[in-house]
């Protein structure tokens, strides 16, 4: 009882709609998790998940959840196939894409046993063809991040350890998504959506708050960048240290500033674009959901060659680890030491 009335206060604290109408919702899970989604901007739950708990934010050993955690199943089903959404900004987009507490919430998923991770973002298109409204899978990350972020799980005095990062993302994962491309188009619109995906396609990931000068614009094109955000790192690479199969998938709002002729992006085009590609993200997300409910694929259930790889990539041997290092890694990794 004490649980739910926590969770009712944590819900009214940070205003949460979805939960005050869902305010008897357990605080706990007990089930399986299979799939993490992290939620960006204009997108803070899916309409065609029903929540089934709430866990208020968890707290982890690198911090706080950036929101509570949702526990879903698809609509109408009662599957026991089970969703963790987390939105990255806050429900009430309150951390800037810089303070994103990114390893605290990559570490909820994976200690939930996720057995992948979706994410979606707003993106500004760096290529012509690519057009405001138009969904994109890349497959490689150009990182312009500034180093204020804490990216990595083993990089505290006492713990060395290296994971490859030469294809950030899970191209299984994409060729799985790939298969619904249809979920978006809209073919009696005048101008139908497209998602686009080949293993080239490359999104930068910048700093911000600001966005890009025309000059840096112009130069991430030269760069071969497809689209930009400010939030693929860190959590691409708290993925891959995670052993988390992970694909991002990108949203376009804007053609960000490399046109001469138009007017560089300003917030109001992103936001204008927002409700679309919301529509889009919940019609893609549940052609994804029903199909892994219906049969978990094969990169989720073998972890898509990832398992095991963290344990090959530190280096310090655990009898030299402290005991709040080995206490973190088991918090990700309670198998392993
Ligand atoms: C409001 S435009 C800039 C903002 O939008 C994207 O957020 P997210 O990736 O969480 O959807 C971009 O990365 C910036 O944080
Ligand atoms: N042009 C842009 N630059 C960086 N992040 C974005 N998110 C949406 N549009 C963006």
């Amino acid at each position: 009882m004490n649980r739910i009335k926590n969770t009712i206060a944590v819900a009214k604290r940070l205003k949460l709609s979805s939960i005050m109408t869902n305010s008897e919702l357990p605080s706990i899970f007990n089930g399986t998790v299979d799939l993490g989604i992290i939620g960006g901007t204009g997108l803070y739950n899916l309409d065609c998940l029903e929540p089934i708990a709430l866990l208020p934010p968890m707290v982890t050993p690198w911090g706080i959840t950036s929101s509570p955690v949702t526990i879903s199943q698809f609509v109408g089903t009662n599957s026991h196939f089970h969703v963790a959404f987390i939105a990255r900004h806050g429900v009430n987009h309150e951390y800037p894409p810089t303070r994103v507490p990114f390893r605290a919430n990559m570490a909820a998923l994976k200690n939930l046993n996720c057995k992948a991770v979706l994410s979606f973002s707003a993106v500004g298109s760096l290529q012509a063809h690519i057009k405001p409204r138009d969904f994109v899978l890349p497959q490689q990350i150009i990182d312009r991040t500034k180093g204020i972020r804490h990216s990595s799980y083993l990089n505290d005095e006492g713990l060395v350890g290296h994971v490859g990062f030469g294809q950030p993302f899970s191209e299984k994962f994409a060729e799985y998504i790939y298969q619904f491309k249809d979920a978006i188009t809209n073919p009696e619109s005048e101008e139908p959506c497209h998602l686009h995906y080949d293993k080239d396609m490359t999104v930068v990931c910048m700093e911000g708050p600001q966005f890009s000068t025309r000059a840096e614009s112009k130069m991430y094109r030269m760069f071969g960048g497809h689209v930009i955000n400010m939030s693929v790192i860190p959590e691409a690479k708290l993925a891959r240290e995670c052993e988390l199969p992970y694909q991002m998938v990108c949203m376009s709002t804007d053609y960000d500033a490399w046109r001469d002729e138009a007017e560089p992006v300003t917030v109001e085009t992103v936001i204008g674009n927002l409700t679309n590609n919301g529509r889009n993200a919940n019609l893609l997300a549940s052609k994804i959901i029903v199909s892994m409910a219906k049969e978990i694929p094969e990169f989720m259930h073998s972890g898509d060659g990832l398992r095991g790889s963290i344990k090959k990539s530190i280096s310090t041997k655990p009898e030299a680890m402290s005991k709040d290092t080995l206490e973190k890694l088991r918090y990700l990794f309670p198998d392993y030491w």
